[in-house]
Protein backbone atom coordinates (compact mmCIF):
# COMPACT_ATOMS: atom_id res chain seq x y z
CA UNK A 1 0.00 0.00 0.00
CA UNK A 2 1.44 3.31 -0.87
CA UNK A 3 1.87 6.30 1.61
CA UNK A 4 -1.00 8.20 3.07
CA UNK A 5 -1.91 11.22 1.15
CA UNK A 6 -3.19 12.45 4.77
CA UNK A 7 -1.40 10.93 7.60
CA UNK A 8 -3.76 12.37 10.14
CA UNK A 9 -7.15 12.84 8.36
CA UNK A 10 -10.53 14.16 10.72
CA UNK A 11 -14.11 13.72 9.78
CA UNK A 12 -16.23 16.05 11.17
CA UNK A 13 -19.72 14.36 11.42
CA UNK A 14 -20.25 10.33 11.03
CA UNK A 15 -23.16 9.90 8.98
CA UNK A 16 -23.34 7.64 5.64
CA UNK A 17 -20.88 9.93 3.86
CA UNK A 18 -18.79 10.27 6.97
CA UNK A 19 -18.37 6.23 7.43
CA UNK A 20 -18.11 5.62 4.16
CA UNK A 21 -15.01 8.12 4.09
CA UNK A 22 -13.82 6.45 7.10
CA UNK A 23 -14.10 2.95 5.53
CA UNK A 24 -12.81 3.64 2.28
CA UNK A 25 -9.66 5.29 3.49
CA UNK A 26 -8.91 2.73 5.55
CA UNK A 27 -9.26 -0.19 2.93
CA UNK A 28 -7.74 2.01 0.87
CA UNK A 29 -4.60 3.59 3.14
CA UNK A 30 -5.43 7.36 2.03
CA UNK A 31 -5.74 8.40 5.27
CA UNK A 32 -3.26 7.16 7.97
CA UNK A 33 -4.72 8.27 11.47
CA UNK A 34 -8.38 8.95 11.52
CA UNK A 35 -10.23 11.30 14.02
CA UNK A 36 -13.85 11.16 13.98
CA UNK A 37 -15.97 13.88 15.61
CA UNK A 38 -19.74 13.59 15.89
CA UNK A 39 -22.34 16.21 17.64
CA UNK A 40 -24.06 13.81 19.65
CA UNK A 41 -22.43 11.25 22.37
CA UNK A 42 -24.81 8.34 20.92
CA UNK A 43 -23.17 8.64 17.04
CA UNK A 44 -19.75 9.16 18.68
CA UNK A 45 -20.14 5.47 20.40
CA UNK A 46 -21.50 3.53 17.44
CA UNK A 47 -18.78 5.10 15.75
CA UNK A 48 -16.41 3.49 17.66
CA UNK A 49 -18.85 0.08 18.18
CA UNK A 50 -18.16 -0.24 14.53
CA UNK A 51 -14.39 0.90 14.45
CA UNK A 52 -14.37 3.40 11.85
CA UNK A 53 -11.76 5.39 13.22
CA UNK A 54 -8.17 5.58 15.24
CA UNK A 55 -9.70 8.35 18.04
CA UNK A 56 -13.03 9.60 18.86
CA UNK A 57 -13.61 13.27 19.97
CA UNK A 58 -16.45 14.81 21.91
CA UNK A 59 -14.73 18.17 21.00
CA UNK A 60 -14.36 19.22 17.25
CA UNK A 61 -10.91 20.95 18.17
CA UNK A 62 -9.57 18.12 19.58
CA UNK A 63 -10.31 16.23 16.52
CA UNK A 64 -9.12 18.47 13.94
CA UNK A 65 -5.95 19.32 16.18
CA UNK A 66 -2.67 18.31 14.04
CA UNK A 67 -4.81 17.21 11.29
CA UNK A 68 -3.32 17.66 7.65
CA UNK A 69 -7.11 17.83 6.40
CA UNK A 70 -10.56 18.04 7.78
CA UNK A 71 -13.58 17.23 5.95
CA UNK A 72 -17.21 18.10 6.70
CA UNK A 73 -19.80 15.54 6.77
CA UNK A 74 -22.90 17.32 8.06
CA UNK A 75 -26.28 18.64 6.61
CA UNK A 76 -25.20 21.98 4.45
CA UNK A 77 -26.72 23.98 6.71
CA UNK A 78 -24.56 23.38 9.50
CA UNK A 79 -21.35 24.28 7.41
CA UNK A 80 -21.00 27.75 8.98
CA UNK A 81 -21.63 27.10 12.64
CA UNK A 82 -19.12 23.83 12.57
CA UNK A 83 -16.19 25.92 10.52
CA UNK A 84 -16.40 28.25 13.37
CA UNK A 85 -16.02 26.02 15.80
CA UNK A 86 -13.23 24.46 14.40
CA UNK A 87 -11.33 27.89 12.45
CA UNK A 88 -8.74 28.67 15.26
CA UNK A 89 -7.66 24.99 15.93
CA UNK A 90 -7.06 23.87 12.18
CA UNK A 91 -2.95 23.52 11.76
CA UNK A 92 -1.34 26.05 9.07
CA UNK A 93 -1.10 24.79 5.94
CA UNK A 94 -4.03 21.92 6.27
CA UNK A 95 -6.42 21.45 3.80
CA UNK A 96 -10.14 21.78 5.31
CA UNK A 97 -12.98 20.37 2.87
CA UNK A 98 -16.82 19.16 2.85
CA UNK A 99 -18.71 16.46 1.08
CA UNK A 100 -22.10 18.68 0.70
CA UNK A 101 -24.81 18.55 -2.42
CA UNK A 102 -24.43 22.14 -2.57
CA UNK A 103 -21.13 24.16 -3.23
CA UNK A 104 -21.77 28.12 -3.91
CA UNK A 105 -23.73 28.14 -0.23
CA UNK A 106 -21.27 26.29 1.75
CA UNK A 107 -18.24 28.11 0.31
CA UNK A 108 -19.42 31.19 1.46
CA UNK A 109 -20.62 30.14 5.05
CA UNK A 110 -17.28 28.34 5.83
CA UNK A 111 -14.70 30.87 4.14
CA UNK A 112 -16.26 33.50 6.29
CA UNK A 113 -14.54 31.54 9.62
CA UNK A 114 -11.53 30.29 8.05
CA UNK A 115 -7.71 32.04 8.32
CA UNK A 116 -5.59 32.72 5.59
CA UNK A 117 -3.04 30.04 5.98
CA UNK A 118 -5.74 26.61 5.36
CA UNK A 119 -6.35 26.01 2.38
CA UNK A 120 -10.39 25.43 1.62
CA UNK A 121 -11.00 22.26 -1.64
CA UNK A 122 -14.69 21.82 -1.30
CA UNK A 123 -15.85 18.16 -2.69
CA UNK A 124 -19.10 16.67 -3.26
CA UNK A 125 -18.75 12.69 -3.65
CA UNK A 126 -22.43 12.26 -5.90
CA UNK A 127 -22.85 9.08 -4.67
CA UNK A 128 -24.93 7.88 -1.80
CA UNK A 129 -28.01 6.21 -0.55
CA UNK A 130 -31.53 6.82 1.28
CA UNK A 131 -29.88 5.20 4.31
CA UNK A 132 -28.53 7.69 7.09
CA UNK A 133 -25.95 7.46 10.13
CA UNK A 134 -22.73 5.40 10.79
CA UNK A 135 -23.92 1.95 9.95
CA UNK A 136 -25.15 3.26 6.61
CA UNK A 137 -21.59 3.41 5.53
CA UNK A 138 -19.74 1.02 3.51
CA UNK A 139 -15.98 1.18 1.97
CA UNK A 140 -17.17 0.78 -1.99
CA UNK A 141 -19.85 3.53 -2.10
CA UNK A 142 -17.68 5.94 -3.87
CA UNK A 143 -16.54 3.10 -6.40
CA UNK A 144 -16.77 4.00 -10.21
CA UNK A 145 -18.55 7.22 -8.87
CA UNK A 146 -17.76 10.85 -9.66
CA UNK A 147 -16.24 13.24 -7.14
CA UNK A 148 -16.81 16.89 -7.71
CA UNK A 149 -14.37 19.66 -6.78
CA UNK A 150 -15.03 22.90 -7.00
CA UNK A 151 -12.06 25.02 -5.64
CA UNK A 152 -12.05 28.54 -5.12
CA UNK A 153 -10.12 30.48 -8.09
CA UNK A 154 -7.08 31.70 -5.82
CA UNK A 155 -6.96 27.45 -4.02
CA UNK A 156 -3.40 26.20 -4.17
CA UNK A 157 -2.84 24.12 -7.00
CA UNK A 158 -0.67 21.79 -4.68
CA UNK A 159 -4.05 21.23 -2.26
CA UNK A 160 -6.39 20.27 -4.67
CA UNK A 161 -3.63 17.67 -6.25
CA UNK A 162 -3.59 16.09 -2.76
CA UNK A 163 -7.47 15.93 -2.61
CA UNK A 164 -7.64 14.70 -6.04
CA UNK A 165 -5.11 12.21 -5.20
CA UNK A 166 -7.16 11.50 -1.64
CA UNK A 167 -10.57 10.74 -3.31
CA UNK A 168 -9.10 8.54 -6.28
CA UNK A 169 -7.49 6.32 -3.71
CA UNK A 170 -11.51 6.22 -2.49
CA UNK A 171 -12.15 4.70 -6.03
CA UNK A 172 -14.22 8.16 -7.03
CA UNK A 173 -13.15 9.56 -10.54
CA UNK A 174 -12.61 13.31 -9.83
CA UNK A 175 -13.74 16.31 -12.13
CA UNK A 176 -13.06 19.97 -11.07
CA UNK A 177 -15.83 22.68 -11.69
CA UNK A 178 -16.89 26.11 -10.79
CA UNK A 179 -19.15 25.77 -7.72
CA UNK A 180 -22.10 27.48 -9.66
CA UNK A 181 -21.70 25.56 -12.55
CA UNK A 182 -22.03 22.37 -9.90
CA UNK A 183 -25.02 23.82 -8.43
CA UNK A 184 -27.05 24.31 -11.73
CA UNK A 185 -26.07 20.60 -12.91
CA UNK A 186 -26.96 18.96 -9.60
CA UNK A 187 -30.26 21.24 -9.34
CA UNK A 188 -31.48 18.96 -12.77
CA UNK A 189 -29.84 16.10 -12.00
CA UNK A 190 -30.25 15.52 -8.32
CA UNK A 191 -32.00 18.06 -6.18
CA UNK A 192 -35.41 18.86 -8.94
CA UNK A 193 -35.86 14.71 -9.15
CA UNK A 194 -35.66 14.78 -5.05
CA UNK A 195 -38.36 16.83 -4.89
CA UNK A 196 -40.69 15.19 -7.30
CA UNK A 197 -40.43 12.24 -5.57
CA UNK A 198 -41.07 14.10 -2.28
CA UNK A 199 -43.98 15.94 -3.78
CA UNK A 200 -45.60 12.58 -6.02
CA UNK A 201 -45.38 10.32 -2.52
CA UNK A 202 -46.62 12.79 -0.91
CA UNK A 203 -49.50 13.69 -2.99
CA UNK A 204 -50.69 9.94 -3.20
CA UNK A 205 -50.74 9.90 0.29
CA UNK A 206 -53.31 12.34 0.40
CA UNK A 207 -56.08 10.87 -2.07
CA UNK A 208 -59.14 11.22 -0.70
CA UNK A 209 -60.29 7.97 -2.51
CA UNK A 210 -57.36 6.03 -2.71
CA UNK A 211 -56.40 4.50 1.15
CA UNK A 212 -53.27 3.81 2.10
CA UNK A 213 -53.05 0.39 2.16
CA UNK A 214 -53.95 1.00 -1.66
CA UNK A 215 -50.91 3.29 -2.07
CA UNK A 216 -48.56 0.26 -0.31
CA UNK A 217 -50.54 -2.62 -2.37
CA UNK A 218 -49.81 -1.06 -5.58
CA UNK A 219 -46.64 0.32 -5.13
CA UNK A 220 -44.78 -2.00 -7.10
CA UNK A 221 -43.36 -0.44 -10.53
CA UNK A 222 -42.43 3.60 -10.91
CA UNK A 223 -43.89 4.39 -7.44
CA UNK A 224 -41.70 2.63 -5.43
CA UNK A 225 -38.77 3.81 -7.08
CA UNK A 226 -40.46 7.21 -5.75
CA UNK A 227 -40.67 6.33 -2.26
CA UNK A 228 -36.76 4.89 -2.09
CA UNK A 229 -36.34 8.64 -2.91
CA UNK A 230 -38.52 10.21 -0.96
CA UNK A 231 -37.32 7.78 2.23
CA UNK A 232 -34.33 10.30 2.19
CA UNK A 233 -33.13 12.19 5.09
CA UNK A 234 -35.66 15.37 5.55
CA UNK A 235 -32.89 17.53 7.80
CA UNK A 236 -30.14 17.03 4.78
CA UNK A 237 -32.63 17.78 1.86
CA UNK A 238 -34.43 20.59 3.48
CA UNK A 239 -31.06 22.09 3.54
CA UNK A 240 -29.96 21.32 0.39
CA UNK A 241 -33.18 23.04 -1.26
CA UNK A 242 -32.57 26.70 0.92
CA UNK A 243 -29.31 26.62 -0.04
CA UNK A 244 -29.53 25.84 -3.72
CA UNK A 245 -32.42 28.12 -3.63
CA UNK A 246 -32.17 30.22 -7.42
CA UNK A 247 -30.88 27.17 -9.02
CA UNK A 248 -33.86 24.59 -8.08
CA UNK A 249 -36.37 27.40 -8.57
CA UNK A 250 -34.77 28.38 -12.09
CA UNK A 251 -35.14 24.51 -12.89
CA UNK A 252 -38.19 23.60 -11.34
CA UNK A 253 -39.70 26.80 -13.40
CA UNK A 254 -38.49 24.94 -17.06
CA UNK A 255 -39.76 21.70 -15.59
CA UNK A 256 -43.34 23.05 -14.88
CA UNK A 257 -43.06 24.33 -18.46
CA UNK A 258 -42.92 21.56 -19.65
CA UNK A 259 -44.54 19.63 -17.69
CA UNK A 260 -47.78 21.77 -19.20
CA UNK A 261 -46.77 21.32 -22.58
CA UNK A 262 -47.07 17.33 -21.72
CA UNK A 263 -50.21 18.01 -20.33
CA UNK A 264 -51.50 19.46 -23.39
CA UNK A 265 -50.07 16.61 -25.48
CA UNK A 266 -52.50 14.17 -23.85
CA UNK A 267 -55.38 16.57 -23.49
CA UNK A 268 -55.36 17.18 -27.40
CA UNK A 269 -54.55 13.14 -27.71
CA UNK A 270 -50.75 14.07 -29.99
CA UNK A 271 -49.61 9.83 -29.43
CA UNK A 272 -47.08 10.87 -32.00
CA UNK A 273 -45.77 13.60 -30.24
CA UNK A 274 -45.87 12.07 -27.08
CA UNK A 275 -43.74 8.74 -28.57
CA UNK A 276 -41.02 10.97 -29.82
CA UNK A 277 -40.49 12.30 -26.26
CA UNK A 278 -40.30 8.58 -24.88
CA UNK A 279 -38.42 7.77 -27.40
CA UNK A 280 -35.44 9.89 -26.65
CA UNK A 281 -35.62 9.54 -23.15
CA UNK A 282 -35.24 5.88 -23.25
CA UNK A 283 -31.89 6.95 -25.29
CA UNK A 284 -30.51 8.95 -22.89
CA UNK A 285 -31.20 6.20 -20.16
CA UNK A 286 -29.29 4.02 -22.62
CA UNK A 287 -26.90 6.41 -22.82
CA UNK A 288 -26.10 6.43 -18.75
CA UNK A 289 -25.76 2.98 -18.97
CA UNK A 290 -23.53 2.63 -21.81
CA UNK A 291 -20.99 5.31 -20.10
CA UNK A 292 -21.45 3.93 -16.50
CA UNK A 293 -19.94 0.39 -18.34
CA UNK A 294 -17.55 2.34 -20.08
CA UNK A 295 -16.00 4.07 -16.87
CA UNK A 296 -16.32 0.74 -14.91
CA UNK A 297 -14.21 -0.98 -17.36
CA UNK A 298 -11.93 1.36 -17.73
CA UNK A 299 -11.53 1.46 -13.83
CA UNK A 300 -10.27 -2.30 -14.17
CA UNK A 301 -6.88 -1.12 -15.70
CA UNK A 302 -6.67 1.41 -12.87
CA UNK A 303 -4.28 0.66 -9.59
CA UNK A 304 -7.00 1.16 -7.17
CA UNK A 305 -9.65 -0.62 -9.09
CA UNK A 306 -12.37 -3.38 -7.74
CA UNK A 307 -9.73 -6.27 -8.31
CA UNK A 308 -7.11 -5.04 -6.16
CA UNK A 309 -9.18 -3.98 -3.43
CA UNK A 310 -10.81 -7.17 -3.52
CA UNK A 311 -7.31 -8.72 -3.12
CA UNK A 312 -6.09 -6.47 -0.22
N1 LIG B 1 -26.78 10.90 1.70
C1 LIG B 1 -26.30 10.97 0.49
O1 LIG B 1 -26.70 10.19 -0.36
C2 LIG B 1 -25.28 12.02 0.16
C3 LIG B 1 -25.04 13.08 1.02
N2 LIG B 1 -24.13 14.06 0.68
C4 LIG B 1 -23.89 15.18 1.59
O2 LIG B 1 -23.15 14.68 2.68
C5 LIG B 1 -23.46 15.38 3.87
C6 LIG B 1 -23.74 14.37 4.97
O3 LIG B 1 -24.80 13.53 4.56
P1 LIG B 1 -25.02 12.09 5.18
O4 LIG B 1 -23.74 11.49 5.63
O5 LIG B 1 -25.87 11.34 4.23
O6 LIG B 1 -25.90 12.46 6.45
P2 LIG B 1 -26.18 11.63 7.79
O7 LIG B 1 -27.49 12.14 8.29
O8 LIG B 1 -26.01 10.17 7.59
O9 LIG B 1 -25.01 12.16 8.75
C7 LIG B 1 -24.88 13.49 9.11
C8 LIG B 1 -23.98 13.68 10.30
O10 LIG B 1 -23.95 15.06 10.64
C9 LIG B 1 -24.26 15.24 12.01
N3 LIG B 1 -24.96 16.52 12.16
C10 LIG B 1 -26.25 16.77 11.86
N4 LIG B 1 -26.54 18.06 12.09
C11 LIG B 1 -25.41 18.63 12.54
C12 LIG B 1 -25.08 19.93 12.96
N5 LIG B 1 -26.00 20.90 12.96
N6 LIG B 1 -23.83 20.17 13.37
C13 LIG B 1 -22.91 19.16 13.39
N7 LIG B 1 -23.18 17.91 13.01
C14 LIG B 1 -24.40 17.65 12.59
C15 LIG B 1 -25.10 14.03 12.39
O11 LIG B 1 -25.05 13.77 13.77
C16 LIG B 1 -24.42 12.94 11.56
O12 LIG B 1 -23.26 12.46 12.22
C17 LIG B 1 -24.62 16.31 3.53
O13 LIG B 1 -24.13 17.61 3.39
C18 LIG B 1 -25.14 15.81 2.19
O14 LIG B 1 -25.63 16.86 1.40
C19 LIG B 1 -23.34 13.97 -0.43
C20 LIG B 1 -23.50 12.91 -1.30
C21 LIG B 1 -24.51 11.87 -1.09
O1 LIG C 1 -29.92 7.59 -3.37
C1 LIG C 1 -29.95 8.29 -4.41
O2 LIG C 1 -30.67 7.97 -5.37
C2 LIG C 1 -29.14 9.52 -4.50
O3 LIG C 1 -29.40 10.33 -5.37
C3 LIG C 1 -28.02 9.68 -3.54
C4 LIG C 1 -27.41 11.05 -3.51
C5 LIG C 1 -27.97 12.04 -2.72
C6 LIG C 1 -27.39 13.28 -2.66
C7 LIG C 1 -26.26 13.55 -3.38
O4 LIG C 1 -25.72 14.76 -3.31
C8 LIG C 1 -25.68 12.59 -4.18
C9 LIG C 1 -26.25 11.33 -4.23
Amino acid sequence: MSDPVFPRLALIGIGLIGASIALAACRSGAAGHVAIHSRTAKTLERAEELGLGDSYHADPADAVKDADCVILCIPVGASGTATEAIARHLKPGSTISDVGSVKASVIAQMALHLPADVHLVPAHPVAGTEYSGPDAGFAALFDNRWCILTPPPEADPAAVARLVDFWSRLGANVETMTAEHHDLVLAITSHVPHLIAYNIVGTAADLETVTQSEVMKFSAGGFRDFTRIAASDPTMWRDIFLNNREAVLEMLGRFSEDLTALQRLIRYGEGDKLYDLFARTREIRRGIIAAGQAIEAADLDRPHGKDDDEAG
